[in-house]
């Protein structure tokens, strides 16, 4: 191709004396090359965002809102093999099924990670991840810390992850005892592994402080994370 800051071959009609069409067939003609309208740059991929931090939180308040405020979100619903609670629901809360449905399941490799928690099963489908990151939607998963890092082992740098935390202890105890979800064996266990499972904060690739009163901020703040991820020159690329 010639030089472009050379006198063009074609001339090229001054912007303010011509119409934009003319000037526009005119540099292409200039530089012996059509402009493309294709994008620059393609999609971004999809996302795979866990989002993992001690109980009590706020990490499911934090989705929920999340999955109000932005499109195309995929929450991965659970598989499990224990019974279903009064008032949940089968496709919504979890997907449950008997021990040997799950089993079948670990032996066809149909699950990205699976755990075994107080004698029930809880695991995560490949197959709804592969069918919704087809669709072009990102995925949200909610884990423990224990999850989380087994999700790392196995992700790597192909998902994103976040761990949500309270502005202090205090703040968090405080929030698990107005919940009143919890016996006093459960509380006291809670609590208790809250401050070990802080020092996983190192595997995680951002942070983000639930403040008291402040959800709306947090949600903003994980938007901005799923944002800035969609702007990466260099896209994460989930195989699974
Ligand atoms: N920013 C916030 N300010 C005040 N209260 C909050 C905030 N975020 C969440 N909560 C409240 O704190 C309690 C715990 O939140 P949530 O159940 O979402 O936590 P979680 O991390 O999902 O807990 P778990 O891991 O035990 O299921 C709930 O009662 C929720 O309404």
């Amino acid at each position: 191709m010639d030089d472009p800051r050379r006198s063009p071959v074609v001339p090229i009609p001054k912007p303010d004396s011509a119409g934009r069409a003319e000037v526009f067939r005119a540099l292409e003609a200039s530089l012996g090359s059509t402009f493309s309208s294709q994008p620059i740059i393609p999609n971004p991929n999809p996302l795979i965002i866990v989002i993992s931090g001690p109980s009590g939180v706020g990490k499911d308040s934090v989705i929920k809102r999340l999955r109000e405020v932005r499109e195309d979100l995929h929450f991965v619903v659970t598989a499990t093999s224990r019974a279903k609670r009064h008032g949940e629901v089968d496709g919504k809360d979890y997907f449950f099924m008997s021990k040997d449905e799950f089993l079948s399941m670990i032996e066809k490799n149909e699950l990205l990670e699976y755990a075994l928690v107080y004698g029930d099963y809880k695991g995560i489908p490949k197959q709804q991840i592969r069918e919704y990151m087809a669709k072009g939607c990102d995925i949200v998963l909610r884990v423990d810390i224990q999850g989380a890092s087994t999700l790392k082992r196995i992700l790597r740098n192909s998902a994103v992850f976040v761990f949500l935390v309270a502005e202090s202890e205090e703040a968090l105890v405080k929030r698990l005892i107005d919940r009143k979800t919890e016996s006093t064996e459960a509380l006291l266990m809670r609590v208790a592994s809250a401050k070990e499972e802080l020092k996983h904060l190192k595997e995680f690739d951002y942070v983000v402080v639930n403040k008291e009163g402040e959800l709306e901020s947090s949600v903003r703040l994980l938007e901005s994370i799923i944002d800035a991820e969609k702007a990466r020159v260099h896209q994460r690329r989930v195989v699974i």
